[in-house]
């Protein structure tokens, strides 16, 4: 039986989540995959920090008043966030990062990614801003110390996509996708569509844990943009940046646009793509679409996202699911987990 010890950098819904899967699965992935997880540390900039090197009660952490400093009221808890101490100091030999998203350089949580990786401390994360705009270092640096840089839940949260592309579709010749990448936005526009106005839309999604700190980053495609950057450079080989992207998002969309297009027998997506050329450059945009009720992405309703690539052996391939979610993205971090572990299985063998 593998034990990892666990630290775990922001605290908010998605780590919080996992932290409540810890408490209720370990000893399930114990026999299901064979190997538990120890929480040694957490730091949040809001509750503050706590690290034990004997393993911290994932029930008690899970149960963490939402107050600010919160984690003063657990013994040894600190109501200061020691993210460094946490990365460096609490023995913990895999990091769990999910601060918030900064699309403009990915900081701090890229260089929180370095200190880890440095130390051979695999890092799996949700965070959009370290894998959009410095995946290629951060992957370079882990593979030098030979620990793991692993962020399914970077793009459509628990849903695969990313190790799906690149592993159940390797040899397709995937050529291009499109998708709707955000679950705050389809939220909102479904949401629209049944009456809501679009203020009282996006608050809801920020109750169900969907929206990012600043949802404007949902709402005027900024976090759709960060996705299509991952996707391209991950899966067409792109290397592209978020301002190599044209990108409109869906605040201009009227209650009077939502209702025309319903009677047009259409709706409104928030549609993600890349596309490469046959000069192998890749073009990429982020834009509200009309899609016919017939397209595939048009019956996509809610924080559920879908992504169809284009393969040229297979023709489209389309996945649908979970594109936001507490719970739905800390399954992602799991599934990253685990595969780091069935990586290591292999290389012991
Ligand atoms: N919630 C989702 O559906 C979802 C899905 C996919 C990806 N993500 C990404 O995962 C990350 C976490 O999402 P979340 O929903 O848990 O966000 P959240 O806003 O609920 O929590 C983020 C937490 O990080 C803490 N934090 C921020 N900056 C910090 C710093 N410098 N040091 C220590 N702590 C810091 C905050 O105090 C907060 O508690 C974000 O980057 C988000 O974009 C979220
Ligand atoms: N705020 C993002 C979280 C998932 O990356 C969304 O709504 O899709």
């Amino acid at each position: 039986m593998t034990e990892y010890k666990i630290a775990l950098l922001g605290f908010g819904g998605v780590n919080r989540a996992l932290t409540q899967l810890i408490a209720d699965k370990n000893e399930h992935w114990a026999n299901e995959f064979g190997f538990k997880l120890k929480i040694v540390g957490v730091s949040d900039l809001y509750f503050g920090s706590i690290i034990n090197k004997n393993g911290l009660d994932a029930h008690e952490l899970a149960a963490v008043p939402a107050v600010k400093g919160g984690f003063r009221t657990l013994p040894a808890g600190s109501a200061e966030p020691a993210n460094e101490t946490v990365i460096r100091f609490s023995g913990a030999d895999l990091i769990a990062e999910a601060t918030f998203t900064n699309p403009v350089d990915g900081e701090p949580a890229t260089t929180f990614c370095r200190w880890a990786l440095e130390k051979g401390i695999s890092v799996v994360t949700t965070n959009k801003g370290p894998v959009a705009l410095h995946a290629e270092s951060l992957k370079a640096l882990a593979r030098s110390t030979g620990a793991q840089f692993e962020f399914e839940g970077s793009v459509m949260s628990g849903t695969p996509v990313i190790r799906l592309a690149k592993e159940s579709l390797a040899g397709s010749e995937i050529s291009g996708f499109k998708g709707i990448l955000n679950g705050t936005s389809n939220f909102v526009l479904s949401s629209m569509e049944e009456g809501l106005d679009f203020s009282d839309a996006v608050a809801k999604a920020q109750e169900l844990g969907y929206a990012e700190a600043d949802p404007t980053a949902d709402v005027e495609g900024h976090d759709v943009r960060l996705k299509v950057v991952i996707l391209a450079n991950e899966l067409l080989g792109a290397k592209l940046t978020p301002s190599d992207i044209l990108c409109k998002g869906i605040s201009g969309i009227t209650s009077t646009d939502i209702a025309e297009a319903t009677k047009a027998n259409a709706r409104w997506k928030l549609i993600g793509s890349a596309e490469k050329m046959s000069n192998g450059s890749i073009t990429a945009s982020v834009s509200p679409q009309l899609l016919p009720q017939g397209d595939a992405l048009a019956g996509v309703s809610g924080a559920t996202n879908a992504i169809t690539f284009t393969t040229n052996v297979l023709g489209p391939v389309t996945v649908v699911g979970a594109g936001a979610g507490r719970f739905e993205t800390a399954f992602a971090l799991l599934s990253d987990i685990v595969s780091i572990h069935k990586n290591k299985t292999k290389i012991g063998k």
